[in-house]
């Protein structure tokens, strides 16, 4: 079994009292590693490191920053294969989706390498002539980032990259039930050069750890990846020293599918993202609202594409639906689409259940229902795994009305053929992110943001240098 080590002030090392977390594979239900629990003395000491490797690394001049984020790029591409292993191993996705994951963190490494050269401070003309005012940008300072087991790897590469690219020092808490691939890719991206205390990886009771480092007055900016209550809970902690946050707290996007499409296309589209990672995807079409006259067709569609979903071990190549990443998500999933049919009139279109039959892994089947209410749990609790909701509209009002009826506005998609109802349409989507006869709205170059409770601040993009950046007026007098 894997005995896996935290990193701290450039050194990798257990727990200094040797206690460790269990982690298993989801598919099998086996014990596969163990990471460090860090007990309070260690924390201590990756926020220390953090201080000095903060005082390193902001003194890195943009070319150089680059330089070692492009190696960190070539690093984690040269170790793909091992990365994406053990990604399918802990998390449950299939290979080739592992594969794709790592690739994704050498896109945000290589582009936050470019813009590191690119923090551009300004002049002021002043309100007299006889000073000049000078707007300078500088890192924020040591950042404490969590990230969650859904995408380990790629939602911790979107916090290092930018962060790091900035001038910052970073402690990094990958997630504790799928955290050997984020572990390993922090080792790949350390070995470029980086200061010792630039990166710190640091793992163990996810309560204890953020409540720890939160708490610290050398941490000046909080990342975290992860859901309403947990964001709220480290909203708290953090105004306790008045730091800087960033938040994706989760989605339940709504789709709204006019009828003017490629129906049948759409829906093949529309099963083959939802199904994308068992479901367990932020972004992930969810609540479908799709136009009375094709309502029907696309169901039948999108059900066939959902009955031709490969369930299984995630290692073998014929899979296309890996099981859910734990115990935890297949008791909540099962509960949510049993509470929908139970208690709220919900239609079982396909699946529905547990695949029990696969063995002892967290198996769901792919599950599509409809005629579920709009403020019943399961269309209101973003319900993070292999579930699609049908309902159906007749107008635009009632398609935006229920687009936005929940508290969510991470990504909302809507398709039509129509060029005046699209601009409609994403206009009065209430969401940060509106894919317009597209699910791709995922891309390091453009902000991933949610608005209402889906988050604060943007990550990706050039926004997300300015969530790891405070500017500095200076006013210098002559003459
Ligand atoms: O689950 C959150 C992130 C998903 C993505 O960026 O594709």
């Amino acid at each position: 079994m894997r005995q896996e080590e935290m990193l701290i002030g450039g050194r990798w090392r257990p727990a200094a009292d040797g206690g460790v977390v269990e982690v298993d594979d989801p598919a099998t239900g086996r014990v596969v590693a163990t990471v460090p629990r860090a007990t309070d003395g260690d924390l201590d000491e990756a926020i220390a490191a953090a201080d000095q490797g903060f005082r390193m690394w902001r003194q890195a001049d943009a070319w150089e920053r680059s330089r070692r984020l492009r190696d960190a790029a070539d690093r984690i591409r040269d170790d793909r294969e091992a990365i994406a292993a053990l990604l399918t191993e802990e998390q449950g996705k299939p290979l080739a989706q592992s594969l794709a994951e790592v690739d994704t963190c050498v896109d945000q490494f290589e582009w936050y390498a470019d813009e590191a050269r690119r923090v551009y401070g300004r002049i002021v003309p002043g309100m007299t002539s006889d000073v000049r005012i000078e707007v300078r940008r500088e890192p924020v300072g040591p950042v404490a980032a969590f990230t969650p087991w859904n995408f380990p790897i790629m939602l911790a590469a979107r916090k290092l990259a930018p962060a790091l690219a900035a001038g910052c020092s970073v402690v990094l808490k990958p997630a504790e039930e799928a955290p050997s691939a984020c572990l390993r890719m922090v080792r790949a991206i350390a070995s470029a050069g980086f200061p010792d205390g630039a990166i710190n990886a640091v793992t163990g009771d996810p309560a204890a750890v953020s409540e720890r480092l939160v708490a610290s007055r050398v941490i000046r900016k909080i990342s975290l990846t992860g859901s309403i209550r947990v964001g709220s809970l480290l909203l708290r902690l953090a105004a306790d020293t008045i730091k800087d946050v960033s938040m994706e707290l989760g989605g339940h996007a709504p789709v709204v599918v006019w009828s003017d499409v490629d129906v049948e296309k759409v829906a093949r589209l529309a099963a083959a993202t939802k199904y994308r990672n068992a479901g367990q995807v932020c972004i992930s079409p969810t609540r479908f609202l799709v136009h009375a006259d094709i309502a029907e067709r696309f169901a039948d569609a999108f059900v066939e594409a959902a009955r031709h979903v490969v369930v299984g071990d995630g290692r073998d190549p014929s899979t296309t639906m890996g099981p859910l990443a734990s115990r935890r998500r297949l008791d909540e999933v099962s509960a949510l689409v049993a509470d929908a049919v139970d208690n709220h009139g919900a239609r079982l279109l396909t699946g529905g259940e547990p695949l029990a039959g696969l063995g002892p892994g967290h198996f769901f089947a792919p599950t599509v229902l409809a005629d579920v209410p709009a403020d019943v749990p399961i269309a209101t609790v973003e319900p993070f795994g292999p579930v699609a909701l049908m309902s159906t509209i007749t107008s635009l009002d009632e398609a935006l009305r229920l687009a936005n009826a929940t508290d969510y506005g991470l990504a909302a998609y809507a398709f039509t053929n129509d060029l005046d109802r699209g601009r409609r349409l994403t206009e009065g989507l209430e969401a940060g992110m509106v894919g317009l006869n597209s699910f791709a709205v995922s891309t390091p170059v453009a902000p991933f943001s949610g608005v209402k409770s889906s988050g604060i601040r943007a990550e990706n993009g050039t926004e997300a240098m300015d969530a790891y950046l405070v500017s500095k007026t200076v006013v210098t007098g002559i003459g």
